[in-house]
């Protein structure tokens, strides 16, 4: 940790990147580190809103306590601020976000560091066998989240999803519906490449392109468009395709939702950020059902409580959340009263666990280009915000593909490409390759991940004790529906396909036969061959979702209704990923804030006309008991007078 000031302010820099890359490459990385953290116009410090104690929190009257400030907790504290009469609480188990995760380069450098909650999935059968069965699982621990480590791609998924979320019971939820939470959110900067009437240019989510690009990553795009595929907007009227996608970023900087939403409402008096503190439980009036607040602990070990007056928000995340409410005796209440928690309402927390998953495609390429984080282009950042740190190399190009299995033009498919990251770098000298050495670099791996976007297998979480702190017991069940693995190995096939094209073999790609490990006995490129590749070297992918899932009362897989409150409880809603019944075809995180924003005025809608409610009851002393939903009984022609 080490203090970034800005002017007189001062914030904890948590220091993650000379560890990201290696013992060989950590003088060089930890260089880098400091420069970045120096410059004001990166590390932003005066606008930090994390504080690690509040003076008088305990005897603070909040309405709201939003608990993880990831990317769902950043925007529904800062909406709910948005009201002065309302005070808010946000708390987050991790510390300020670190300057060094807002460069675009480092968009995954935090992954394995101090920063990640680092979950690993139980042994499975049929996934990461190369690793025991044991998946990596990585989730953010700071403010900002699993934001603060992840690729910036902004992407919403196919319309379809809504349509069939709602057909579910979910009303409210219909694409119509959505599409505007989706346009309230942006501030899109390059209108010129999308239809505009599906975006919006007056939100806090800055999306546009990345600065910089190399040059490969449009040879790809032409690639596809020789297989016959479109280029454009893939967040319009037609998902397929494939393009440099659009990135949340804005100055060349990681547009994470606590810096574009967060950091502008942090100066409000009525929001306080608290960090490096656990929720360990909700408080649950048992004889009512009703939350009355939290419990935490601090970073020194002491356990404390804070009260909410209207509700408490779960925004942990797809693991987080659901571990919280089967901690305060919200879940299956078999597996509760197994580890003697007390059930306060029985309902499937944690089950309808799902992700997207992956296996990479390596090929080589015709380039000797030198390592892209160079001293030069490190200087070119510093002053300008520019150049290969201000993006992700070819990770920037993304397609939406359907394989044979696809329904309704819905793609099943999406394809990421991995390669001329600007991160690693040894000694930052021009002439160091990508893998270190000096000299001639020779030719180039790239590698395309090709990802199974509508998976069909379930799994589920369970707490592994009664102590806060002991990460649930994971079980994803990759591959326990066969059709995951066929339409994945539908997708390697449609990568190949892209290598074979004019445009591809003009840079000499060629695909890279050599065995995978484990996978020698079977004739490389056949069914066989790739079953192996899927089942060993797994790619676990970063979608989890639909742990608290939404559904109507009558649904019994549902933890949620589609007002986002908890089933049988009252006063606690969970806004994140958890609550997608299914997840959507695409990257998450513009789904995650379009919820956000929906739960954000579903809160307003509820509370403000409560709020009138109360005042009018006041006004004319006839205050009567609340209902379940705390909406005050009373009539209506009194609120009209
Ligand atoms: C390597 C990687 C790459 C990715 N790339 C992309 C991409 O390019 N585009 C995209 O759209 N998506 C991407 N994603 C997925 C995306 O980051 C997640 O879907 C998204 O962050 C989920 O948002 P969330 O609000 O549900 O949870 P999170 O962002 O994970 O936030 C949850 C927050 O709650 C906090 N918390 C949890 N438990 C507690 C507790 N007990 N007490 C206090 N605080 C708690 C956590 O510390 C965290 O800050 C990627 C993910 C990864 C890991």
């Amino acid at each position: 940790m080490s203090a970034a000031s800005c002017n007189n302010c001062t914030f904890q820099d948590t220091q993650f990147l000379a560890g990201s890359c290696g013992a060989t490459f950590t003088l060089f990385m930890g260089l880098v580190e400091y420069l970045v953290s120096s410059k004001d116009d990166i590390a932003d410090a005066c606008n930090r809103p994390g504080r690690e104690s509040v003076k008088g929190m305990e005897t603070a009257e909040y309405d709201f306590v939003v608990v993880g400030a990831g990317i769902a907790g950043s925007v529904v504290a800062s909406r709910l601020s948005e009201n002065p009469d309302w005070k808010v609480l946000l708390i987050e188990a991790g510390p300020e976000e670190p300057t060094a995760t807002s460069v675009p380069a480092f968009a995954v450098s935090a992954v394995g560091s101090e920063l990640d909650w680092k979950y690993q999935t139980q042994p499975e059968g049929m996934a990461c066998l190369v690793t025991g069965g044991i998946c990596n699982w990585p989730r953010g621990k700071m403010v900002s989240g699993t934001g603060g480590m992840q690729g910036m791609m902004y992407t919403r998924g196919n319309p379809k999803v809504y349509n069939e979320w709602a057909k579910f019971g979910n009303d409210g939820w219909r694409y119509e519906d959505v599409l505007p939470y989706f346009i309230k959110a942006e501030k899109n900067k390059n209108l010129e490449l999308v239809e505009e009437r599906y975006h919006g240019t007056e939100g806090p989510l800055v999306v546009q392109h990345f600065p910089y690009r190399p040059p490969l990553s449009e040879a790809i795009v032409e690639a596809g468009k020789e297989l016959g595929y479109r280029t454009g907007d893939l967040n319009g009227a037609n998902q397929t395709g494939i393009a440099i996608a659009q990135m949340m970023v804005d100055n060349g900087l990681r547009g994470s939702t606590s810096r574009m939403y967060l950091r502008k409402a942090g100066a409000r008096d009525n929001l306080d950020v608290l960090i490096n503190s656990h929720v360990t439980q909700i408080l649950i009036d048992k004889k009512t059902n009703l939350a009355t607040g939290v419990e935490f602990i601090q970073k020194d070990g002491v356990k404390k409580i804070v009260r909410a007056k209207k509700e408490v928000i779960l925004s942990g995340g797809a693991i987080g959340s659901p571990q919280i409410l089967l901690l305060s005796g919200v879940g299956p209440s078999e597996d509760l009263e197994e580890l003697g928690i007390e059930v306060v309402q029985d309902l499937p927390v944690g089950r309808n666990l799902h992700n997207h998953v992956s296996a990479s495609v390596g090929f080589y390429i015709n380039d000797t280009s030198y390592e892209t984080l160079t001293t030069k282009v490190l200087q070119e950042y510093l002053d300008t915000h520019t150049g290969p740190l201000s993006a992700t190399g070819i990770t920037q190009t993304t397609a939406f593909l359907l394989s044979k299995y696809a329904s309704d033009g819905v793609p099943d498919i999406q394809v990421f490409f991995d390669g001329f990251m600007a991160t690693c770098s040894r000694t930052g000298l021009a002439e160091e390759c990508t893998n270190g050495e000096i000299g001639d670099c020779g030719r180039r791996y790239i590698t395309a991940r090709p990802t199974n976007i509508l998976p069909k297998s379930r799994g589920y979480l369970k707490l592994r004790s009664t102590n806060p702190k002991d990460h649930p017991l994971i079980f994803p069940n990759y591959f326990s529906a066969m059709r995951d693995g066929e339409v994945l190995i539908e997708g390697i096939k449609l990568v190949i396909q892209l290598t074979e094209t004019e445009s591809l073999q003009g840079w000499g790609a060629e695909l890279d036969k050599k065995p995978a490990e484990g996978c020698e006995g079977p004739p490389f490129g056949s069914d066989e061959y790739w079953q192996c590749v899927i089942h060993r070297h797994t790619g676990p992918e970063n979608h989890q979702a639909g742990s608290c899932k939404m559904g109507p009362a009558g649904d019994p897989t549902a933890v949620v209704d589609p007002q986002l409150r908890v089933h049988g409880v009252r006063n606690i809603r969970v806004i994140d990923a958890s609550i997608f019944p299914y997840v959507p075809n695409c990257n998450t995180i513009a789904v995650v804030v379009m919820v956000a924003e929906k739960g954000s005025d579903m809160l307003k809608n509820t509370w403000q006309s409560s709020d009138k409610a109360d005042n009018a009851c006041h006004k004319f002393g006839i205050c009567q008991q609340c209902d379940m939903n705390s909406k005050p009984t009373v009539s209506r022609s009194v609120l009209q007078q």
